[in-house]
């Protein structure tokens, strides 16, 4: 094998508008519309997530230059922190590294970032630098990266949508359609109501045959949890997502036994490594895990994650994160169907999930991917040129 290129330089930059950190966008958005969240309790934090700081990180974007000119980069969400690890610690393991080094790299930056990561947005900026490496030895390799992970399992991608129009996903050829929870225990009765109705209604517009799920992003307690699932029964919600905060594996126990036959608990895409995973399937805390690769440590980690859920029989269905998600998805059995989430602001039509900072970026049609459409090298996208790179910090 002729010799690979070494790592020459590492950049980090901040993107702001949509893209990885997709909660950033403009006003008007469904995705910032009186969605429940652990913040709700408090009034003023209640119709709008962006006014809490949802999106106060924006997206990192790592870029990773090899010896023979060769770029890999990704997008996920971490913006100058991220940048900050990036330039000021990870690049002293990566710059002067073979591009094959993947594993030893994902070693030393979870080792070395130890005693202040674990979780959150250390996590997140070595996923980055994760899918930048992968990008990079795909590139030199001139594949795409599903065939460096073992080759498509399948044809096709199947979706099913997150958004707030089921019925429009249904007339899409979604599979499904995940809605967000709009109203959270401080709401009381009343809330709980409208969340049943809003429910009821989608139910009567998609028909029985369409999978209608809640995502209630971390914004419940066990008994709301437990008494929303019961009633949602009768318009079979299919599942109940992150209905707790990520470090209540105890809570989550619980609801998984608490709720109907049939109806499946899923979490995970605020859980991070192997470790955090394996405190999830131990605890039987659900039934699916949504790791987000670009949050969960990278494809080198989600793979490890993978493994472990296929042999507890667990599905891994990868939070939304766009060409992330496609590659690994088609090649693993125990990832039969994977998330699209509608970013137009009234989900009323398929637009990249990452729009705008991504060219190339595939998108469902007709609710499914042909593996073909990920077959270019490495993650097969393109940064924007029309984007605004800011370099915060240098090394
Ligand atoms: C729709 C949810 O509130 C989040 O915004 C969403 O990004 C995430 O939880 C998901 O599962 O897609
Ligand atoms: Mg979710």
């Amino acid at each position: 094998m002729s010799k690979m290129p070494t790592i020459k330089q590492v950049r980090a930059f901040t993107l702001r508008g949509g893209g990885a950190d997709y909660h950033d966008q403009k006003g008007g958005h469904w995705i910032d519309d009186h969605i429940a969240t652990p913040m709700s309790k408090y009034p003023q934090y209640r119709q709008s997530r962006q006014s809490f700081g949802i999106n106060v990180l924006g997206t990192l974007v790592v870029e990773i230059e090899a010896s023979d000119g060769t770029v890999g980069f990704s997008v996920t969400t971490g913006g100058e922190i991220g940048c900050w690890i990036v330039e000021k610690h990870l690049a002293r393991f990566l710059e002067g590294a073979c591009v094959t080094d993947i594993e030893k790299l994902w070693d030393q930056m979870f080792n070395a970032t130890l005693y202040y990561g674990r979780k959150g947005v250390v996590i997140n900026t070595i996923s980055g630098v994760d899918l930048a490496l992968w990008d990079l030895l795909a590139k030199v390799r001139g594949e795409p990266v599903h065939a460096l992970l073992g080759g498509a399992v399948r044809d096709e991608l199947v979706f099913y949508a997150t958004g707030a129009r089921p019925d429009l996903a249904k007339q899409m050829g979604f599979i499904g359609g995940k809605l967000p929870l709009h109203h959270g225990p401080a709401e009381r009765e009343e809330g709980l109501r409208k969340n049943l109705e809003l429910l009821g209604d989608m139910r009567q517009r998609v028909g029985d045959d369409f999978w209608l799920m809640y995502d209630c992003w971390m914004s419940l307690d066990v008994e709301y949890a437990t008494r929303l699932a019961n009633a949602a029964a009768e318009f079979d919600l299919k599942w109940i997502e992150e209905a707790l905060p990520p470090d209540d594996y105890w809570g989550y126990a619980e609801l998984r036994r608490n709720v109907p036959s049939g109806m499946l608990v899923t979490t995970g895409e605020h859980e991070a490594t192997r470790w955090g995973f394996r405190m999830l399937l131990e605890m039987e805390c659900c039934d699916i895990l949504q790791p987000d690769v670009g949050w969960c440590g990278g494809i080198t980690e989600l793979l490890k994650i993978s493994a472990l859920a296929d042999a507890r029989g667990k599905l891994v269905v990868p939070h939304g994160s766009s060409v992330y998600s496609y590659h690994f998805v088609i090649t693993r059995q125990n990832s039969p169907f994977a998330e699209f989430l509608m970013m137009a602001p009234q989900a009323d039509k398929v637009v990249p999930m990452f729009s705008p900072q991504l060219l190339d970026e595939p998108v469902p049609v007709n609710g499914r991917m042909r593996a073909s459409a990920l077959d270019a090298p490495g993650f097969g996208v393109r940064l924007n040129p029309a984007c605004d790179l800011h370099r915060p910090h240098t090394h």
